[in-house]
């Protein structure tokens, strides 16, 4: 299927990329509202759409673009294509080849771990953070944090979804991260 389920189209979602993002009630878990972006990515517009949309949002003077395993990936890479930067990946737990920093951190769901090449920014070097959603904020804390280490000035962090009632973007902005987003689902 290329668009959302019919009622399944969440309070605030408000334009055609929340459209393309379906619904899955209790996946991983009982309670959870899963925000799921391969409707998006079926669509032959889809990646596009939010390429275009998150290049609009990119703040001056940026270096490098950071992407977060797994979803991360497809819109960092795109976007990091669009703009004619290069790309950190941030992985999970033992992924990467190199020397590595990391850091374990709560999801919304469970706990995991995060890592990057230790060498994969000249410090100094300007990033902004890129992932496909943003709950609790814990992924992007940590990776902020990671970046950090690394010796990054994090400009920015960009998504593609926002679930604002669980406190991720205003955690971010408290740890003095400018955060934007294309689409908000209030409620979960
Ligand atoms: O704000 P948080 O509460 O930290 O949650 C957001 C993170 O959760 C999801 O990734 P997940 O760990 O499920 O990995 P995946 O992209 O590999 O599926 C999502 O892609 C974010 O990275
Ligand atoms: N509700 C949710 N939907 C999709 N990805 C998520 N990552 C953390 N919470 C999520």
């Amino acid at each position: 299927m290329t668009g959302a389920e019919p009622g399944h189209r969440p309070p605030g979602a408000h334009d055609d990329i929340a459209a393309l993002i379906r619904t899955i009630p209790d996946h991983p878990k009982p309670g959870i509202l899963f925000r799921d972006v391969t409707t998006l990515l079926l669509d032959p517009r889809g990646l596009a759409m939010v390429t275009a949309r998150l290049a609009g949002l990119v703040p001056a003077g940026i270096d490098l673009i950071a992407g977060i395993e797994a979803r991360g990936f497809i819109f960092g890479a795109a976007l990091a294509h669009h703009l004619g930067k290069g790309l950190v990946l941030i992985r999970k737990d033992g992924k990467l080849p190199g020397a590595t920093i990391g850091i374990d951190y709560a999801l919304e769901y469970g706990t995991d771990r995060i890592e990057m090449h230790e060498d994969a920014c000249v410090p100094g070097q300007t990033v902004l953070l890129v992932d496909d959603l943003i709950a609790t904020g814990g992924t992007a804390q940590a990776a902020v944090r990671l970046l950090r280490q690394a010796g990054a000035r994090v400009a920015g962090a960009a998504f593609v979804v926002d679930l604002p009632d669980l406190g991720g973007a205003e955690a971010l902005r408290a740890d003095g991260v400018p955060v934007t987003s294309l689409v908000g689902f209030p409620g979960h």
